[in-house]
């Protein structure tokens, strides 16, 4: 079989703002289909990136590629296949959801159609005619994801998709987000969040002071940081402990099952979350 396509690439890629290195010779390639998650503390140099593929910026030194070409020279037919949700991405507060979208759809070629069943798609079908300034944060991001798929573009930049939202929200757009995998977009994500991460990335790379700490699967990582593996156990009698993982503790367990005691037992490996404060040493 061939191996997937490369969709997005950063290589040796150095940014500076004056005197200041806000990313400092990163390396990155995501394949067709790939969830890719960039995580890191607040002024990591996320943002930086996203501006970077998406055309906004132009690298101090180092190659960007979108679909094989340079992303500063990104063209109107790469940007009818490319969709961004960032913080910025400004709805126009006094005209209605609907109207937001077929402002685009127009811009984009799309089928009106296709209008109605995005909003469908993103639980804001009933609301198309509410002004977008009166929508509440959580449909308002739905909007403004609905607008960024409403050409179904191969390719999906989310800078903090889901911050400040609620979990109800948070699950629905993860949904939106996995259903657009199925059908093969490329999806850039940023974010804070290490759970989000781990559920939805297929590789994830930890970026710290403009520099990429660490880069593998969520599992991989979690498996690289695995000092603390123990086991959990909760006995009858709300008593519950950690025991080293090794054969003492397995026999002791084993105990524990023949005279009753035991109510369960998992192993516990370090979440997404601790090891990125082992790889950032707490500089989150
Ligand atoms: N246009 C600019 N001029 C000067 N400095 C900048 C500019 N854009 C970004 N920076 C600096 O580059 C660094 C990285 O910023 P960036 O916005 O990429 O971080 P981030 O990881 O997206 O942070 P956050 O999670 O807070 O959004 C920061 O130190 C920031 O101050």
């Amino acid at each position: 079989m061939m191996s997937k396509e490369v969709r997005l690439a950063l290589t040796n890629v150095v940014q500076t703002f004056g005197k200041k290195s806000a990313l400092k010779d990163i390396s990155i390639s995501v394949k067709k289909g790939e969830i890719f998650g960039l995580l890191g503390p607040s002024g990591a140099g996320k943002t930086t990136t996203i501006k970077l593929l998406t055309g906004q910026l132009k690298p101090t030194s180092g190659s960007v590629e979108i679909f094989g070409k340079p992303a500063s020279e990104m063209k109107q037919e790469v940007y009818r296949k490319v969709g961004i949700v960032t913080d910025n991405s400004g709805l126009y507060e006094k005209m209605n959801s609907y109207d937001n979208l077929k402002l685009f759809a127009e811009l984009l070629d799309v089928k009106k159609e296709r209008i109605e069943e995005i909003l469908e798609r993103v639980g804001l079908a009933k609301d198309q005619k509410t002004l977008a300034g009166k929508l509440s944060k959580g449909m308002k991001q739905r909007l403004i994801l609905a607008r960024a798929m409403l050409h179904q573009p191969e390719i999906l930049f989310l800078d903090e998709p889901t911050s400040g939202l609620d979990p109800v929200t948070m699950q629905e757009i993860h949904a939106l987000i996995l259903e657009l995998k199925e059908k093969e977009t490329t999806i850039f994500m940023s974010t804070h969040n290490m759970e989000e991460a781990t559920k939805l990335c297929d590789h994830i790379a930890l970026l710290d002071q403009g520099k990429i700490m660490e880069y593998g699967t969520p599992m991989d990582l979690r498996l690289k940081y695995n000092d603390a593996h123990e086991f959990h156990v909760i006995l009858n009698h709300n008593r519950e402990l950690k025991l080293p993982y090794n054969e003492e503790s397995g026999r002791q367990i084993t105990e524990w099952i023949r005279t009753g005691e035991l109510l369960s037992v998992h192993s516990s490996e370090p979440t997404l979350e601790n090891v990125f404060l082992q790889v950032t040493g707490g500089n989150k």
